[in-house]
């Protein structure tokens, strides 16, 4: 392999990239003819150019994935459009943003369907305004024709989406889903976990809590999500002041224009497959304009 590697990049790049440790894979791509490696390491820039060339692995397996990344040019139009599901439960102010920035083309995909535990929010008013198909989970007394957890993992599989966002979902999101979509949970919290998260920590309450704390900062969290109540890895943050004269719906009023913009380039992101893992696990967003830049 590492001769044919090394055909590769001295055809394709003129010169032999550095490696960067023994688990880094290499090359990439000239005529579109793929070679099998294991990791993922930056590559020197290309011969000439200003691009960076970024391997990585595909689905973990052996085999790699390269592309140019200037997502202002070709590289975007290749990227397949991310298919999306959003989670409330309440007035769906974050799926609205969100949805928003499908239709102008801040966000490279699709909301291809909503799911509520309330079917009279107001995201899902909205959801029926805008024709987007409206799930009831999970299976309540107040809503008897909400899904199974198995049955709602089939109706997403069947949708095909690709990334679940919860905004404002206020039940236990269960086992089922959670395997079902690794890595590919999101959730937006308004404070700065690990504090302020967990069970009882929602809407009101949290706002309530920072400033009842006495916090001089406040603001919102996204993060992946795992079994528990925000306890998955943390992707990004934004930070608003909190006034001492601030009461909770000032606050709250403060984080949420925050988290709409947030949100809203976080699944971009996503969908332009701009997150990576950092060996300890820790996610990063790669910068659009800089691929060399991550936060
Ligand atoms: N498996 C996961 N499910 C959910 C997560 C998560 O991180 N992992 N995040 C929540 C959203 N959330 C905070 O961001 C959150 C929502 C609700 C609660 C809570 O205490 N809920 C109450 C019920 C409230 C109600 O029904 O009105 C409770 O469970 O007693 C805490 C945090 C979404 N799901
Ligand atoms: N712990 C979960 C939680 O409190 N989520 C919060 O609920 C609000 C939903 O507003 P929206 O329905 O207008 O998007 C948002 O502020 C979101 O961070």
């Amino acid at each position: 392999m590492e001769a044919a590697l090394n055909q590769a990049l001295l055809s394709g790049f003129g010169s032999k990239p550095s490696l960067s440790s023994t688990r880094s894979c290499i090359l990439l791509h000239k005529h579109h003819t793929w070679v099998s490696f294991r990791a993922w390491s930056p590559l020197p820039c290309l011969k000439g150019s200003s691009k960076t060339v970024w391997l990585r692995c595909v689905n973990g397996e052996e085999r790699a994935q390269a592309a140019v990344l200037d997502l202002e040019g070709s590289e975007k139009g290749k990227l397949r459009r991310k298919k999306l599901v959003v989670f409330v439960s309440g007035g769906g102010s974050n799926f609205r943003a969100i949805h928003e920035g499908c239709v102008q083309g801040s966000v490279h995909g699709d909301i291809v369907a909503l799911v509520t535990n309330k079917s009279g929010c107001g995201g899902a008013e909205y959801a029926r305004g805008s024709n987007i198909p409206v799930i009831l989970f999970p299976r309540t007394k107040e809503e008897p024709e909400g899904l199974s957890p198995a049955d709602l993992v089939a109706a997403l599989r069947e949708l095909e989406v690709d990334f679940v966002l919860l905004a404002g979902y206020l039940k236990l999101i269960p086992i089922e889903l959670i395997q079902a979509y690794p890595r590919s949970i999101l959730n937006i919290h308004p404070s700065l976990l690990p504090a302020f998260g967990g069970k009882g920590y929602y809407g009101m309450n949290v706002h309530k809590a920072v400033i009842a704390s006495g916090a001089r900062y406040s603001g919102p969290t996204v993060h992946f999500v795992d079994e528990h109540y925000d306890t998955g890895r943390i992707l990004a943050q934004r930070v608003v002041p909190v006034s001492v004269t601030d009461n909770a719906e000032e606050l709250a009023a403060r984080v949420l224009h925050e988290e709409h913009q947030l949100y809203v380039e976080v699944t971009n992101a996503l969908c332009e497959e701009r997150i990576i893992w950092r060996e300890d696990g820790v996610p990063l967003i790669q910068s659009r304009e800089n691929p060399k830049k991550f936060s």
